[in-house]
């Protein structure tokens, strides 16, 4: 798998003019979604050798990552004339960049795309690394493939109009790639002062967290081993995100990876010793910033079924990913029904729920 270029962007027309150049095309393509097509469209609408290109617009957010919506994007690019030989700018959020990407890799057995994240989740992780997929059968992203863009283009000026909600919800991802690292990039995102957004330090603190996913990402681009890292958090976070779909009422992507944080660092303390108050400090930043899913212990065992699903797993075992401390990741952690249910319960008793 070739190793995708990331560019944090000065300019994000002078980047996408070198990005286009090095990616000749017969035809061009634009896959937006309701939102991005009001809000950010425009604007490269503007860059001469963008006027003409077929726009592809999709509903918005993560009801609609689904093969109905993967489907009309291939009819809109075969009824269009794409060929192999066509380019495929994908200009959204995760959602966006996931079902784009996984259009693109299959398109034609694949055909070359670029991303340009608008969210701060798509920036710092969906965008970046190559996985493309779309949800099916109530599960996330249960089909996909390993296929990096192109190029991924990140300009952090499209956050000056991102909501609060998708703020935190990219955050989330940070904080991840926080605790996955070094204890200075974990306390600096918890001491970021997120009521009055310094943009610039935002940029940095961004490049930060993009360059811990690139470097997982180019030892272990398929996800056989340290990639998994990458994944902490998901295992219940993906369980709480389908059961949240399921029930009618979705919860963005990284209210529910940090409120499987919570969980798995729990699991992380109890089974390999993950410092307490290191825990403690975490959860309250969480507490604060995310409130919490709400469940009860009824719904434990659909949980459990979810988290059977998860791309960790082998054969019947569930496998976390775990920390020891901060940058000290343990992957392929398993452990039984019962301190899983155990786990659920510190969540719902620390979360007062
Ligand atoms: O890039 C990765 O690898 C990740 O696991 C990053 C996750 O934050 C991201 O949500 C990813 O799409 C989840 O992948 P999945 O394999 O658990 O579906």
């Amino acid at each position: 798998m070739s190793k995708q270029e990331v560019i944090l962007c000065e300019s994000l027309e002078t980047s996408l003019d070198r990005a286009i150049k090095k990616c000749p095309h017969d035809k061009l393509f634009i896959l937006t979604d309701e939102h991005t097509q009001q809000l950010c469209l425009p604007a490269l609408k503007e860059i001469s050798y963008l006027k003409d290109a077929i726009e592809i617009c999709i509903g918005p957010e993560d009801v609609h990552k689904t093969l109905d919506t993967l489907a009309s994007v291939w009819m809109t690019l075969s009824e269009k004339g794409a060929t192999r030989h066509s380019l495929l700018i994908n200009l959204g959020g995760g959602m966006v960049t996931d079902l784009g990407g996984f259009a693109a890799a299959t398109f034609k057995r694949g055909i070359s795309y670029i991303n340009i994240p608008t969210t701060l989740l798509a920036m710092v992780d969906a965008s970046v690394g190559g996985k493309t997929g779309i949800n099916f059968n109530g599960l996330k992203n249960e089909i996909g493939s390993f296929a990096p863009a192109d190029c991924v283009l990140i300009e952090t000026e499209f956050l000056r109009s991102l909501d609060a909600h998708n703020f935190f919800s990219g955050y989330a991802e940070m904080l991840k790639h926080g605790l996955i690292s070094n204890k200075a990039h974990w306390a600096e995102l918890l001491n970021f002062d997120t009521s009055t957004i310094d943009y610039s330090y935002l940029k940095q603190l961004v490049g930060q967290s993009v360059q811990v996913k690139e470097d997982i990402v180019e030892q272990d681009p398929l996800e056989h081993g340290i990639r998994k890292a990458l994944n902490l958090g998901h295992t219940v976070g993906h369980a709480f995100e389908s059961l949240a779909l399921a029930e009618n009422r979705p919860v963005l992507h990284g209210y529910a990876v940090v409120w499987g944080i919570v969980c798995e660092l729990y699991l992380s303390h109890l089974k390999i010793g993950f410092p307490k108050n290191t825990m403690r400090q975490t959860i309250q930043f969480i507490k604060e910033n995310y409130g919490a899913f709400t469940f009860d212990c009824k719904q434990y065992e659909r949980l459990y079924a979810f988290m059977t699903h998860d791309k960790k797993n082998t054969s019947d075992t569930i496998n976390f990913t775990l920390l020891k401390d901060i940058g000290d990741i343990c992957i392929n952690q398993t452990t039984n029904k019962d301190t899983i249910f155990e786990m659920l319960d510190f969540y719902r008793e620390c979360m007062g729920i």
